[in-house]
């Protein structure tokens, strides 16, 4: 039933509606552009001198709260840089996290939230609206759901609207209508996307996420990325090294930890910088992501496509033909060890964000965390075999992870529980 709504509206079709004009659903959705972009100090320091790509940890400012940094790169003579992709990435990080700290100023509580806009019969609607956003979350993950339902009303519909815009996003390149989508659909649905932003949304989804954007501060920016990494995909098989696979983990997964930090809010009390916490979010999409690649190489060869770092399958004495033959060799497996312990990193540098987040949010974000983690231990159970099997959590051990995540997510804030990192 979900599926086949999710269907109806993709662009392919051009949706008309669901029973709703567009009249119905004009909401003010005010435009966060011409953001005042300071470049910050981008100095980082690395946990990891072994790897080519590390992740590096907290960073003591002289204001006295803490950075988390990025993943670095080595250039050819041993130094760290950035690389490009990170910069532009991280140009989005200090754009969204420019938007809490304007609203704080404001002297707006992250918690609070605009009042319905009573429009003679919208709130009905609305309510309707993110309803059913619920309903395609709760069908799609569902323990995700559950974890929603500890957050504030007001921040659990608005992450639904998120979590439904990104599904029917992902729908488009992945779904039935896949073989058909074209740019140009996709260029559609990124001018949808903008109308959706300015208060017009086009169905009872956008019109779901249109209030929740005239609410909470997020930007538009991360949804265009995340169109982009969709279009990406349509015409991209191969990734030449980590920056460019790096590149479209943002895309695709780095984007939804900066939509959703917005909603589910950073804890008061926390002492941590906002870029921070949006650099440990978008940790947390690249490791998920890499996660879900590593554990579907196999389903994704036989599509024809091998979203691994070509340069070091070379490095390992590895082909794309030897992907697509799928045979575990010892060469395969350390292979698959270096690709392990980087998304592992990446998991790492994730974990320090999440207890900064409000406390009722963070229940969630460490069920997923832990819950997408454990397919690595997977991955490595299955003696590194993921041509043919699938890695798999059990039930069980899902179940296991769930109070985990929940004692975890007591825990106060990580920059209240270490002055050394919050104090310069
Ligand atoms: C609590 C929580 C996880 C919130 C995120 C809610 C949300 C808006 C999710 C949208 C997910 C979605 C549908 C993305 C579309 C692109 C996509 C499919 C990405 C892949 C997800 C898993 O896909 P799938 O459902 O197909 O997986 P299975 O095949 O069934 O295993 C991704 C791999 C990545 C999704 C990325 C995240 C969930 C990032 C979450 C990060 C945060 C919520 C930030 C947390 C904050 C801090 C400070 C750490």
């Amino acid at each position: 039933m979900v599926v086949a709504i999710l269907r109806v509206v993709s662009p392919i079709e051009i949706p008309i509606g669901l029973g709703f004009s567009e009249a119905n659903w004009r909401f003010s959705a005010p435009k966060y552009d011409n953001l005042h972009r300071k470049k910050s100090r981008l100095s980082v320091y690395s946990l990891y001198t072994t790897s080519k790509y590390a992740c590096v940890g907290f960073e003591p400012e002289s204001n006295g709260k803490f950075q988390i940094r990025s993943s670095l790169v080595a250039n050819p003579a041993g130094e760290a840089t950035i690389s490009s992709s990170e910069q532009k990435v991280y140009d989005v990080v200090l754009k969204q996290a420019a938007l809490v700290k304007d609203q704080t100023k404001n002297s707006r509580k992250s918690t609070d939230v605009k009042p319905d806009i009573v429009l003679p019969g919208t709130v009905y609607l609305l309510k309707d609206a993110y309803d059913r956003c619920g309903e395609v979350c709760a069908e799609y993950a569902k323990t995700f759901y559950l974890g929603t339902l500890l957050m504030t009303p007001e921040r659990r519909r608005a992450i639904w609207a998120i979590y439904v815009w990104c599904r029917r996003t992902d729908e488009l390149v992945d779904g039935h209508n896949a073989s058909h989508i074209t740019p140009s659909a996709l260029d559609r649905w990124e001018a949808r996307l903008e109308d959706l932003f300015d208060g017009r949304p086009y169905d009872m989804f956008d019109a779901a996420l249109s209030d929740t954007v005239s609410r909470f501060p997020v930007d538009i920016q991360p949804f265009m990325d995340m169109v982009e990494g969709m279009r990406m995909d349509l015409k991209k098989s191969r990734y030449k090294n980590f920056d460019e696979l790096y590149l479209y983990c943002y895309y695709v997964a780095g984007t939804v930890g900066l939509m959703s930090v917005p909603v589910m809010g950073i804890a008061p009390e926390s002492l941590a910088e906002a870029e921070s916490v949006y650099n440990a979010a978008l940790a947390l999409g690249i490791a998920n992501q890499l996660t879900n690649i590593l554990r579907d190489v196999g389903e994704d060869a036989r599509r024809g496509r091998i979203y691994l770092p070509q340069d070091e399958l070379a490095e390992a004495g590895l082909s794309d033909e030897d992907v697509f033959t799928g045979q575990v060799t010892d060469k395969w497996r350390s292979f698959m060890k270096r690709q392990i312990k980087r998304a592992r990193m990446f998991f790492e540098q994730a974990e320090k964000g999440v207890t900064e987040l409000s406390q009722a949010s963070r229940w969630p974000v460490w069920a997923s965390l832990l819950l997408y983690r454990q397919i690595l231990d997977e991955i490595e159970a299955n003696d590194y075999n993921n041509f043919t099997k699938r890695a798999y959590v059990s039930k069980v051990k899902r179940l296991a992870a769930l109070p985990l995540a929940y004692g975890k997510s007591l825990l106060i804030p990580l920059s209240l529980r270490s002055p050394s990192l919050s104090k310069a």
